[in-house]
């Protein structure tokens, strides 16, 4: 950390504290872009569901509150594939791109207060005065996807020599600025492919004295690497060392690799892991569509869910869903997670 810095402890850290001590764990919502095109979305484009920013602000924020409704905790915002680059390449000027940014952090704080004003709870003290209490808190990550998502190519982190550190700090330095600054409660580095980009961040998250805490989430297609080919344990090493990073996993990840890279990140990091997998089927980034693996089929909900208990007696704490799984997924975790609870508190004495 650079001389005279100060870590501001921000609320997200304490009310994700908070859903760990208190439940053991905490919901993270399901595929955004899958979900955004199961409504009819069109992301044949470079910009892929951050095209809706600019088309259907408001069809995002249906999805967003789908996923409250189905029992998330944190919701991720549409800016994944939302770069300043990407929007300037559209002809968006500089301000309009960070206007952009901005909307889709306002858009994901829309759809928690709509959920809250919806579900305000009325309780009665002791000297018979009602209060209202929002039911639960809900947190918004704001979404970093990496520079392979920008590229939109299918590069899958294979970035060649000629990305550098310092390439990569530079395309992301002023949207991850412009994101912490934006109103959200973290920062969702996700998708992430490589050693490189996962170090850019951590400087990042220095350089820019960035105040609000972020999660790494990293990818893998082999179960043992992150997708690039780059060792797991060292990706996880760099996340541990930071002290911005409040959590670290794995997204976007057949769900059978998850019990496997779990025990891999759990041996170099005491920070509460998350995995949002996803359907287990495989993305073709030519014609931008998903296709079922060969040698598997990809999962139903039912069979993602069952999963569910493994990941977190293995050491998981965060749980959600990436491409291809819907609030249908988000409602069943959250139902397995909550009767697990119940079966280890019925099993505990009541002290
Ligand atoms: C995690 S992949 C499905 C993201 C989409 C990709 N960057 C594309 O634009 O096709
Ligand atoms: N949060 C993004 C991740 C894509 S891999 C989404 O759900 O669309
Ligand atoms: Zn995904």
């Amino acid at each position: 950390m650079g001389f005279g810095s100060v870590v501001v402890v921000k609320p997200a850290s304490l009310a994700l504290e908070e859903y760990l001590n208190n439940n053991g764990y905490a919901v993270i919502d399901g595929g955004l872009a899958t979900e955004l095109e199961r409504h009819g979305a069109n992301l044949n484009d470079p910009l892929w569901s951050a095209t809706c920013l600019i088309h259907s602000p408001q069809l995002i924020r249906r999805v967003h509150l789908d996923y409250l409704e189905a029992g998330a905790d944190i919701i991720i915002t549409a800016s994944y594939q939302a770069t300043i680059q990407g929007f300037e390449a559209k002809g968006l000027s500089t301000q309009e791109s960070e206007t952009l940014l901005n909307r889709s952090v306002e858009i994901a704080l829309e759809a928690r207060d709509i959920y809250y004003g919806s579900h305000v709870e009325f309780s009665c003290d002791s000297t018979g005065n009602g209060r209202a209490h929002k039911q639960r808190p809900v947190l918004v990550a704001a979404s970093v996807g990496s520079y392979g998502a920008y590229l939109a190519d299918g590069s899958d982190g294979d970035y060649g020599k000629a990305v550098t550190l310092s390439t990569l700090k530079d395309f992301h330095r002023r949207r991850v600025h412009v994101l912490a600054e934006s109103g959200a409660d973290l920062i969702a580095f996700e998708t992430i492919p490589n050693k490189l980009e996962a170090q850019a961040y951590s400087e990042l998250l220095e350089e820019e004295n960035i105040n609000i805490p972020a999660w790494f989430s990293f990818n893998s297609k082999d179960g043992l690497n992150v997708v690039s080919g780059d060792s797991l344990l060292e990706c996880t090493s760099i996340a541990e060392k930071s002290e911005k990073v409040l959590a670290v996993g794995i997204n976007c990840t057949p769900p059978r690799f998850i019990d496997g890279l779990i025990q891999t990140i759990k041996k170099v990091t005491a920070k509460p892991i998350l995995v949002y997998p996803n359907s287990g089927e495989t993305y073709d980034p030519d014609c931008k569509e998903w296709v079922q693996s060969t040698g598997s089929t990809g999962v139903l909900d039912e069979d993602f869910v069952s999963y569910v208990n493994r990941w977190r007696e293995v050491g998981a704490s965060l749980f959600g869903g990436c491409c291809r799984t819907t609030p249908n997924t988000i409602r069943a975790i959250k139902k397995m997670l909550s009767k697990g609870s119940a079966a280890i508190s019925q099993t505990q004495p009541p002290y």
